[in-house]
Protein backbone atom coordinates (compact mmCIF):
# COMPACT_ATOMS: atom_id res chain seq x y z
CA UNK A 1 0.00 0.00 0.00
CA UNK A 2 1.78 3.47 -0.96
CA UNK A 3 1.30 6.63 1.13
CA UNK A 4 2.38 9.87 1.28
CA UNK A 5 3.41 11.16 4.78
CA UNK A 6 2.82 14.92 5.98
CA UNK A 7 2.87 16.81 8.68
CA UNK A 8 1.33 20.22 10.08
CA UNK A 9 2.70 21.43 12.62
CA UNK A 10 3.54 17.88 14.00
CA UNK A 11 0.03 16.67 13.58
CA UNK A 12 1.06 14.05 11.04
CA UNK A 13 -1.25 12.10 8.66
CA UNK A 14 -0.81 9.28 6.04
CA UNK A 15 -2.38 10.19 2.42
CA UNK A 16 -3.44 7.10 0.23
CA UNK A 17 -5.48 6.79 -2.60
CA UNK A 18 -8.68 5.28 -2.33
CA UNK A 19 -7.58 2.66 -4.70
CA UNK A 20 -5.58 0.84 -1.79
CA UNK A 21 -9.40 0.09 -0.14
CA UNK A 22 -11.20 -1.60 -2.86
CA UNK A 23 -13.78 -2.36 0.13
CA UNK A 24 -14.62 -0.37 3.31
CA UNK A 25 -10.89 0.45 5.22
CA UNK A 26 -10.64 -2.55 8.10
CA UNK A 27 -10.38 -0.92 11.43
CA UNK A 28 -7.47 -3.70 12.00
CA UNK A 29 -5.47 -1.95 8.81
CA UNK A 30 -6.09 1.65 9.68
CA UNK A 31 -4.64 0.95 13.52
CA UNK A 32 -1.62 -0.67 12.05
CA UNK A 33 -0.78 1.68 9.80
CA UNK A 34 -0.87 4.35 12.10
CA UNK A 35 0.41 2.21 15.33
CA UNK A 36 4.45 3.82 15.92
CA UNK A 37 5.61 0.78 16.81
CA UNK A 38 3.76 -1.73 14.71
CA UNK A 39 3.19 0.92 11.44
CA UNK A 40 4.37 3.93 9.78
CA UNK A 41 3.00 6.25 13.15
CA UNK A 42 0.33 8.56 12.29
CA UNK A 43 -2.09 11.04 13.89
CA UNK A 44 -4.35 9.65 11.38
CA UNK A 45 -5.13 8.38 7.86
CA UNK A 46 -6.88 10.24 4.68
CA UNK A 47 -8.14 8.76 2.17
CA UNK A 48 -8.72 10.51 -1.17
CA UNK A 49 -9.29 11.95 -3.44
CA UNK A 50 -13.01 10.30 -4.04
CA UNK A 51 -14.78 11.98 -7.12
CA UNK A 52 -17.80 14.30 -5.59
CA UNK A 53 -21.12 15.71 -7.03
CA UNK A 54 -20.64 18.64 -4.86
CA UNK A 55 -17.05 19.50 -4.86
CA UNK A 56 -13.46 19.32 -6.76
CA UNK A 57 -12.66 16.57 -4.71
CA UNK A 58 -13.99 14.23 -1.78
CA UNK A 59 -12.10 13.17 1.54
CA UNK A 60 -12.70 10.31 3.51
CA UNK A 61 -10.47 11.31 7.22
CA UNK A 62 -9.68 8.40 9.73
CA UNK A 63 -8.54 8.78 13.54
CA UNK A 64 -5.83 5.91 14.45
CA UNK A 65 -8.60 3.83 16.76
CA UNK A 66 -10.12 3.44 13.12
CA UNK A 67 -12.96 5.56 13.79
CA UNK A 68 -13.82 7.93 10.98
CA UNK A 69 -13.88 12.00 11.54
CA UNK A 70 -16.07 14.47 10.14
CA UNK A 71 -13.86 16.87 9.23
CA UNK A 72 -9.92 17.55 10.61
CA UNK A 73 -8.24 20.82 9.84
CA UNK A 74 -4.40 19.77 9.67
CA UNK A 75 -6.13 17.02 7.88
CA UNK A 76 -7.79 18.60 5.03
CA UNK A 77 -4.18 21.16 4.66
CA UNK A 78 -2.28 18.04 4.23
CA UNK A 79 -4.68 16.72 1.62
CA UNK A 80 -4.47 19.62 -0.13
CA UNK A 81 -0.87 19.70 -0.02
CA UNK A 82 -0.91 16.47 -1.62
CA UNK A 83 -3.24 17.07 -4.18
CA UNK A 84 -0.91 19.89 -5.08
CA UNK A 85 2.08 17.53 -4.94
CA UNK A 86 0.60 15.07 -7.59
CA UNK A 87 -0.55 18.45 -10.09
CA UNK A 88 -4.02 17.64 -8.98
CA UNK A 89 -4.59 21.31 -7.94
CA UNK A 90 -2.18 24.76 -8.57
CA UNK A 91 -2.53 27.97 -6.50
CA UNK A 92 -6.32 28.40 -7.68
CA UNK A 93 -9.03 27.86 -5.19
CA UNK A 94 -10.55 24.66 -4.90
CA UNK A 95 -13.11 22.49 -3.18
CA UNK A 96 -12.97 19.58 -0.79
CA UNK A 97 -16.27 17.50 0.10
CA UNK A 98 -16.03 15.92 3.83
CA UNK A 99 -18.32 14.40 6.09
CA UNK A 100 -18.50 17.13 7.82
CA UNK A 101 -19.52 19.44 4.86
CA UNK A 102 -17.90 20.83 1.98
CA UNK A 103 -14.78 23.45 2.39
CA UNK A 104 -12.84 25.75 -0.10
CA UNK A 105 -9.22 25.71 -0.33
CA UNK A 106 -6.36 27.51 -1.26
CA UNK A 107 -2.24 26.57 -1.49
CA UNK A 108 0.07 29.20 -1.84
CA UNK A 109 3.78 29.64 -1.02
CA UNK A 110 5.09 26.60 -3.48
CA UNK A 111 2.72 23.95 -1.26
CA UNK A 112 4.55 24.97 1.58
CA UNK A 113 1.12 26.98 2.83
CA UNK A 114 -2.59 26.30 2.89
CA UNK A 115 -5.64 28.20 3.53
CA UNK A 116 -9.06 26.49 4.13
CA UNK A 117 -12.51 28.15 4.72
CA UNK A 118 -13.72 25.79 7.05
CA UNK A 119 -17.35 26.51 7.41
CA UNK A 120 -19.89 27.72 10.02
CA UNK A 121 -19.48 26.62 13.86
CA UNK A 122 -22.46 26.23 15.93
CA UNK A 123 -22.46 26.27 19.48
CA UNK A 124 -25.99 24.34 19.43
CA UNK A 125 -26.19 21.39 21.85
CA UNK A 126 -28.40 19.28 19.11
CA UNK A 127 -25.45 20.00 16.64
CA UNK A 128 -22.84 19.36 18.31
CA UNK A 129 -23.99 16.47 20.06
CA UNK A 130 -24.33 17.76 23.75
CA UNK A 131 -26.80 15.54 25.87
CA UNK A 132 -30.04 17.75 27.02
CA UNK A 133 -32.66 20.14 26.22
CA UNK A 134 -31.52 22.50 22.77
CA UNK A 135 -28.96 25.60 23.81
CA UNK A 136 -26.12 26.75 23.25
CA UNK A 137 -23.74 25.46 25.06
CA UNK A 138 -21.59 28.07 26.74
CA UNK A 139 -19.61 28.02 30.12
CA UNK A 140 -21.48 25.13 31.59
CA UNK A 141 -20.00 22.77 34.32
CA UNK A 142 -18.52 19.41 33.65
CA UNK A 143 -17.52 17.67 36.54
CA UNK A 144 -14.75 14.94 35.94
CA UNK A 145 -12.22 13.40 38.68
CA UNK A 146 -14.25 15.44 40.90
CA UNK A 147 -12.93 18.81 40.07
CA UNK A 148 -15.29 20.91 38.35
CA UNK A 149 -14.20 22.51 35.05
CA UNK A 150 -15.96 25.31 32.93
CA UNK A 151 -16.59 24.12 29.47
CA UNK A 152 -18.30 25.35 26.44
CA UNK A 153 -18.79 23.13 23.11
CA UNK A 154 -18.78 23.63 19.68
CA UNK A 155 -18.58 22.13 16.43
CA UNK A 156 -17.03 22.80 13.43
CA UNK A 157 -18.05 19.49 11.48
CA UNK A 158 -16.81 17.67 14.09
CA UNK A 159 -17.44 18.01 17.85
CA UNK A 160 -14.88 20.05 20.28
CA UNK A 161 -15.13 21.06 23.96
CA UNK A 162 -13.34 23.88 24.87
CA UNK A 163 -12.13 24.56 28.78
CA UNK A 164 -10.91 28.01 29.80
CA UNK A 165 -7.25 27.78 32.39
CA UNK A 166 -5.17 29.73 33.22
CA UNK A 167 -1.66 27.74 32.40
CA UNK A 168 -2.62 24.75 29.66
CA UNK A 169 -0.28 21.56 30.31
CA UNK A 170 0.52 18.30 28.41
CA UNK A 171 -0.26 16.73 31.77
CA UNK A 172 -3.06 18.47 31.80
CA UNK A 173 -4.50 16.69 28.33
CA UNK A 174 -3.50 13.92 28.99
CA UNK A 175 -4.37 13.66 32.75
CA UNK A 176 -8.25 15.26 31.99
CA UNK A 177 -8.77 14.17 28.25
CA UNK A 178 -9.55 10.81 27.99
CA UNK A 179 -12.15 11.23 30.29
CA UNK A 180 -13.50 14.49 29.19
CA UNK A 181 -13.56 12.90 25.33
CA UNK A 182 -15.65 9.76 26.73
CA UNK A 183 -17.83 11.55 29.32
CA UNK A 184 -21.57 10.87 28.78
CA UNK A 185 -22.50 14.54 27.89
CA UNK A 186 -21.08 13.91 24.30
CA UNK A 187 -23.32 11.49 22.72
CA UNK A 188 -20.41 10.82 19.99
CA UNK A 189 -17.41 11.20 22.03
CA UNK A 190 -15.28 14.85 21.72
CA UNK A 191 -12.01 16.54 20.73
CA UNK A 192 -10.87 18.64 24.02
CA UNK A 193 -8.71 22.25 24.22
CA UNK A 194 -7.19 23.47 27.32
CA UNK A 195 -7.37 27.17 26.60
CA UNK A 196 -5.09 30.22 27.97
CA UNK A 197 -6.52 33.98 26.66
CA UNK A 198 -3.29 36.08 26.35
CA UNK A 199 -4.51 38.91 24.54
CA UNK A 200 -7.22 40.14 22.25
CA UNK A 201 -5.25 38.25 19.48
CA UNK A 202 -3.37 35.31 21.27
CA UNK A 203 -4.92 32.19 22.77
CA UNK A 204 -2.71 29.33 23.92
CA UNK A 205 -4.12 25.56 23.24
CA UNK A 206 -3.32 22.09 24.82
CA UNK A 207 -5.35 19.15 22.85
CA UNK A 208 -6.70 16.20 23.21
CA UNK A 209 -8.04 14.85 19.91
CA UNK A 210 -11.20 11.63 19.80
CA UNK A 211 -9.83 8.81 18.36
CA UNK A 212 -5.88 9.91 18.16
CA UNK A 213 -4.98 10.74 22.00
CA UNK A 214 -2.11 13.82 22.60
CA UNK A 215 -1.02 15.83 19.60
CA UNK A 216 1.15 18.55 18.95
CA UNK A 217 -1.83 20.59 16.72
CA UNK A 218 -5.23 20.34 15.57
CA UNK A 219 -6.37 22.66 12.86
CA UNK A 220 -10.32 21.79 13.79
CA UNK A 221 -9.32 22.41 17.52
CA UNK A 222 -7.80 25.95 16.62
CA UNK A 223 -10.72 26.51 14.91
CA UNK A 224 -12.90 25.98 17.76
CA UNK A 225 -11.02 27.36 20.48
CA UNK A 226 -11.07 30.58 18.50
CA UNK A 227 -14.47 30.14 18.04
CA UNK A 228 -15.44 29.99 21.52
CA UNK A 229 -12.97 32.56 22.68
CA UNK A 230 -14.15 34.97 20.14
CA UNK A 231 -18.18 33.85 21.11
CA UNK A 232 -17.57 35.06 24.85
CA UNK A 233 -15.82 38.16 24.01
CA UNK A 234 -12.69 37.37 25.31
CA UNK A 235 -10.85 37.99 22.08
CA UNK A 236 -11.27 39.39 18.58
CA UNK A 237 -12.11 38.06 15.00
CA UNK A 238 -8.22 37.38 13.89
CA UNK A 239 -7.03 35.16 16.57
CA UNK A 240 -3.30 33.27 16.74
CA UNK A 241 -3.71 29.90 17.83
CA UNK A 242 -0.68 28.50 19.42
CA UNK A 243 0.24 25.13 19.83
CA UNK A 244 3.40 22.85 21.23
CA UNK A 245 3.87 22.10 17.61
CA UNK A 246 3.06 25.68 16.24
CA UNK A 247 0.92 28.36 15.07
CA UNK A 248 -2.24 28.43 12.89
CA UNK A 249 -3.49 31.57 12.22
CA UNK A 250 -7.47 31.68 12.43
CA UNK A 251 -10.31 34.28 11.11
CA UNK A 252 -13.78 34.42 12.40
CA UNK A 253 -16.44 36.35 10.12
CA UNK A 254 -19.97 38.22 11.50
CA UNK A 255 -21.96 34.94 11.03
CA UNK A 256 -19.13 32.64 12.55
CA UNK A 257 -17.80 31.27 9.79
CA UNK A 258 -13.80 30.43 10.14
CA UNK A 259 -10.70 30.27 7.89
CA UNK A 260 -7.30 29.28 9.14
CA UNK A 261 -4.18 29.16 7.72
CA UNK A 262 -0.85 27.32 8.30
CA UNK A 263 2.27 25.37 7.38
CA UNK A 264 2.30 21.90 5.89
CA UNK A 265 5.76 19.45 5.51
CA UNK A 266 6.25 16.79 3.47
CA UNK A 267 7.83 14.03 5.15
CA UNK A 268 8.61 10.72 2.81
CA UNK A 269 7.03 8.38 0.22
CA UNK A 270 6.92 5.10 1.12
CA UNK A 271 4.70 1.47 0.88
CA UNK A 272 3.34 -0.31 3.63
CA UNK A 273 4.36 -4.21 3.66
CA UNK A 274 1.19 -6.20 3.31
CA UNK A 275 2.30 -8.34 6.69
CA UNK A 276 2.42 -4.95 8.96
CA UNK A 277 -1.56 -4.05 7.80
CA UNK A 278 -2.84 -7.80 8.19
CA UNK A 279 -1.07 -8.83 11.38
CA UNK A 280 -3.06 -8.75 14.54
CA UNK A 281 -0.35 -6.88 17.06
CA UNK A 282 -2.16 -5.09 19.58
N1 LIG B 1 -6.06 16.64 13.90
C1 LIG B 1 -7.28 17.10 13.45
C2 LIG B 1 -8.55 16.57 14.03
C3 LIG B 1 -8.77 15.13 13.58
C4 LIG B 1 -10.13 14.59 13.86
C5 LIG B 1 -10.43 14.45 15.32
N2 LIG B 1 -9.54 13.56 16.00
C6 LIG B 1 -11.88 14.01 15.47
O1 LIG B 1 -12.14 12.81 15.73
O2 LIG B 1 -12.76 14.86 15.33
C7 LIG B 1 -7.33 18.55 13.08
O3 LIG B 1 -6.28 19.09 12.74
O4 LIG B 1 -8.41 19.14 13.05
Amino acid sequence: MDFRKYHALGNVYLVVSPDEFPDEPAALIIKNICHKHYGVASDGVLIGPFSSNVADFGLRIFNPDASEAEKSGNGLRIFCRSLWDQGLVKDKPFTIETKGGVVKAQVSDNGLRVDVEMGKVSFLSQDIPVWGESREVLLENLNVMSLNHIYSAVTIGNPHCVILVESPTEIMAKEFGPLIETHPNFPNRTNVQFMQIIDRNHIVIEIWERGAGYTLASGSSSCAAAAVAYKLGLCDSSIKVMMPGGQIDVEINDDFRVSMSGGVTSICHGSISTECLSQLFH
